[in-house]
């Protein structure tokens, strides 16, 4: 194996469907952050993750730090928590409304998403220097596919401006809307159960949307993730309601006390990528029995093998395990696959925005068949990258001034006096 001898960060800005969740609506490009490992053997390892200027200042300044060390993941996440100072990430706003949808947000929450990206892209070349796919450097895949979940969404049929990115998808802003989108997912994708997100409308149209899908569905798990926009009463008064007809609620209100409470008053288990986000906030959540199963996600929890352990302390807990998605491009999805074969108490199918993306930087984007992804054994993640698109893109990030994702700001271009909702919103 030899060391590392250069290492690339590319932000790029890729175009995203005007998807409607808690806090807006998503804006017509939203940031990514694109990782090259290059080693002095010429092998070069991807990693992605978010693109947020906070993310991705902290990986540029990581970056030059890992030119000459050897392909090693161990002691990766302190090294790059290192260099947060040096990026004045101190400044950052540490509450759960600045970032809206995934809990509280921290410095260390921030390094670890990086992190991941380093992670990743070490394994990816450390398995093309050895000719071994990353799951044989995890141990071994335990399955050959990963199934994947349909990410339903509340949407508009387009962006505002006329020459915004455009999709063909069309509207879905009620239960009829919503079921066409689900069979439209099971027709091309093969998907056999199905997520949607809430938080957008009233809660009793959002269940009623989600017993639409049950008649149109009646065998296929479900599930309903309002992002923590409920009180404690409401989240109580849909679990009533859909005990029965959904898999698991995610994340029905904010806080895990909040969660605690639902989760002893209601028979419903709760899914959580909002309340338990980092290992320090599994104690307190798994003592209250807050929720009964973590939604993994390498970039939050740092890394694929952050992901195994989490795996590892829920199964000791008895938590079931399933999988967060947030827009990404295909060396997430890869990474995603990867670390998802591993892991054989992954018991649901992982979520994935990865059908609502029409741009990739790897040259064969994956496909999904039966709602499955194949899991590659080529050697490190399977993918490669795609030079010119890459390049698109960036240059796209070049010309915009979009420096993060704010869902909230992209609702004000249509309502001017919108603002994220406080909590709770119903
Ligand atoms: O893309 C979205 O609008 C989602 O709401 C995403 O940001 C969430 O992080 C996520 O998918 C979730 O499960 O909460
Ligand atoms: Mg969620």
């Amino acid at each position: 194996m030899s060391p590392i001898a250069e290492v690339r960060v590319t932000p790029i800005l890729i175009s995203d469907p005007p998807l409607l969740n808690l806090q807006g609506v998503h804006q017509p490009y939203t940031p990514r952050t694109i990782v090259e490992v290059i080693t002095e053997d010429g092998a070069v390892g991807l990693g992605e993750t978010y693109g947020d200027l906070d993310y991705l200042r902290l990986a540029e300044a990581f970056a030059p730090k890992l030119t000459g060390s050897a392909l090693t993941v161990n002691g990766l996440g302190p090294r790059v928590a290192a260099c947060t100072r040096q990026v004045g990430a101190e400044r950052i706003d540490n509450t759960v409304q600045a970032e809206g949808l995934r809990g509280s947000r921290t410095l260390a929450k921030i390094a670890a998403a990086v992190t991941s990206a380093f992670e990743v892209a070490i394994f990816d070349a450390l398995g093309r220097e050895l000719g071994v796919p990353v799951h044989a450097l995890l141990g071994g895949k335990v399955r050959d596919a990963v199934e994947y979940s349909a990410y339903l969404f509340y949407r508009w049929a387009e962006h505002p401006e006329p020459d915004e990115p455009r999709d063909g998808w069309g509207a879905a802003l009620d239960p009829a809307g919503v079921v066409a989108q689900a069979k439209r997912m099971a027709d091309d994708y093969g998907f056999t159960s199905f997520k949607l997100k809430g938080g957008v409308f009233e809660p009793a149209q959002e269940v009623a949307a989600i017993l639409a899908l049950h008649d149109e569905f009646p065998e296929q798990p479900l599930r309903l993730d309002p992002n923590g926009a409920w009180s404690v009463e409401t989240s109580l008064e849909v679990a009533a309601r859909l005990d029965g007809v959904l898999e698991y609620l995610e994340d029905p209100t904010t806080g895990t006390a909040n969660m605690a409470e639902v989760a002893r008053k209601s028979a419903l288990p709760l899914a959580t990528n909002m309340c338990v986000t980092a290992f320090d906030e599994i104690p307190e959540a798994f003592r209250l029995d807050a929720v009964q199963v973590v939604l993994s996600d390498h970039h939050y929890w740092g890394g694929l093998r952050a992901t195994q352990d989490l795996a590892a302390i829920c199964r000791t807990y008895g938590v079931g395990l399933s999988m967060h998605s947030n827009t990404h491009l295909g060396i997430s999805l890869a990474a995603m696959t990867q670390v998802a074969s591993t892991v054989p108490s992954l018991d649901y199918a992982c979520d994935t925005h990865r059908p609502w993306q029409t741009e990739d930087v790897i040259t064969e984007p994956h496909t999904f068949s039966g709602g499955l992804v194949k899991v590659s054994d080529a050697p490190g993640l399977g993918v490669e990258l795609d030079r010119d698109s890459l390049a698109a893109l960036h240059q796209r990030w070049l010309d915009s001034d979009v420096r993060r994702r704010d869902d909230a700001a992209a609702m004000r271009r249509v309502d001017p006096a919108w603002t994220a909702p406080g909590f709770p919103r119903w």
